[in-house]
């Protein structure tokens, strides 16, 4: 494969991964059977996935459980070996995972721990610091920025195992940006942590990729997340790249109809908004309701017209509600989320 452009950070052709699974029947009996005739089956984790990526582009990579978010980025960061296409990150073939390409790129899996659990979380930094050959004042520059803006101070010195799990994935993100690295895969980097605790993530991922113009590929199943950083949104589904493009476009791919709110001067009767759309709500003088995507000028200038309206907005359904309906599943709840 050529050398992709200097302006492409992450570039991906035709990326597939299958993993041969054994079969093996419950119980001593059935390891016994197995060991003499082993049976196996291919699962096609990733199924010829394509895309690049410019350099200081924050990408969210969406998609329902299973659909192979995990396995292209394990590939993505040499972990493991594809099936079949390829793979170039920050100029490197990820699977011969060179030293140059471990200092560039850093993979954070929130439901995995990379911290040494009986000791403080700085001495985990220092074992970093000497694996990235991280001279001592950068080491220095770069903790004292990252304890500023992750608040660590206080927590830096207990060990691992007493943090809460918010304080541990703070330390986590520390240690796998210690060293600055340019490209980085976040898996699910605020699973399980409490609204405020994943602002301060957030913001910390924004800051870094600001400041050091990262390249930041994000799962989550946490739309805040993706819609708080990413602008561009990639869509798996059963190891295929569904979607490609803006979270506006990926609302366009909603059957669901947008949502009009509006502030009223007058009250009305929920009888009567409901002429104008469906799942109309009325709280006071506040009032929404949702109208199909193609009739929407047509019946804001109508409720314009008809009702004495001090004020009217259109929303997008919210991302949640897109999601479950591209993916099939919770349709009901899809709906009565995005009027909620
Ligand atoms: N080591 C493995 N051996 C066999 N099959 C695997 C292995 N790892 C993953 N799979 C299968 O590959 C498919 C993709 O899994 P993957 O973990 O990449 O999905 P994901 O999108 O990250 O899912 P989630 O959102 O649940 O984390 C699934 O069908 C999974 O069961």
């Amino acid at each position: 494969m050529t050398s992709p452009p200097p302006n492409v950070a992450v570039q991906v052709r035709d990326l597939r991964k299958s993993y041969t699974v054994h079969e093996k029947d419950p119980g001593f009996v059935g390891s016994v059977k197995s060991f003499f005739n082993r049976k196996s089956h291919e699962v096609d984790a990733v199924k010829g996935v394509s895309f690049d990526l410019a350099p200081g582009e924050v990408v969210g990579f969406l998609g329902p459980n299973g659909a192979g978010k995990t396995t292209t980025l394990k590939m993505l960061s040499g972990l493991l070996h594809p099936t079949g296409g390829t793979a170039r990150v920050a100029g490197f073939e990820p699977r011969r995972r060179e030293n140059a390409f471990l200092k560039q790129i850093t993979l954070v899996m929130g439901q995995k721990q990379q911290l040494i659990w009986d000791l403080p979380a700085l001495d985990s930094f220092l074992v970093n610091q000497a694996i990235y050959e991280i001279p001592d004042a950068q080491y220095r520059a770069t903790m004292r920025e990252f304890t500023e803006v992750l608040g660590l101070e206080g927590i830096l010195k207990k060990q691992v195992r007493k943090l809460s799990l918010g304080e541990r994935m703070k330390c986590e993100l520390a240690a796998a940006l210690l060293h600055r690295p340019k490209v980085l895969f976040l898996d699910e980097p605020t699973i399980g942590l409490d609204v405020n605790m994943q602002e301060s993530v957030r913001a910390f991922v924004r800051d870094y990729n600001q400041r050091f113009g990262a390249t930041v590929i994000l799962t989550s199943h946490y739309m805040a997340d993706v819609t708080a950083l990413a602008r561009r949104i990639l869509v798996i589904d059963a190891g295929a790249l569904v979607f490609d493009g803006d979270l506006a476009s990926l609302a366009e791919q909603s059957s669901g109809g947008k949502t009009v709110r509006l502030q009223l001067r007058q009250p009305i009767p929920l009888a009567e908004l409901s002429r104008y759309g469906q799942s109309a709500k009325v709280d006071g003088l506040s009032a929404e309701l949702t109208v199909p995507r193609a009739e929407v000028s047509a019946r804001a200038a109508r409720l314009l017209a008809d009702l004495d309206v001090a004020d009217l907005t259109v929303e997008d359904p919210p991302i949640e509600a897109v999601m479950a309906e591209l993916f099939g599943a919770g349709k009901e709840k899809a709906v009565a989320d995005s009027v909620a």
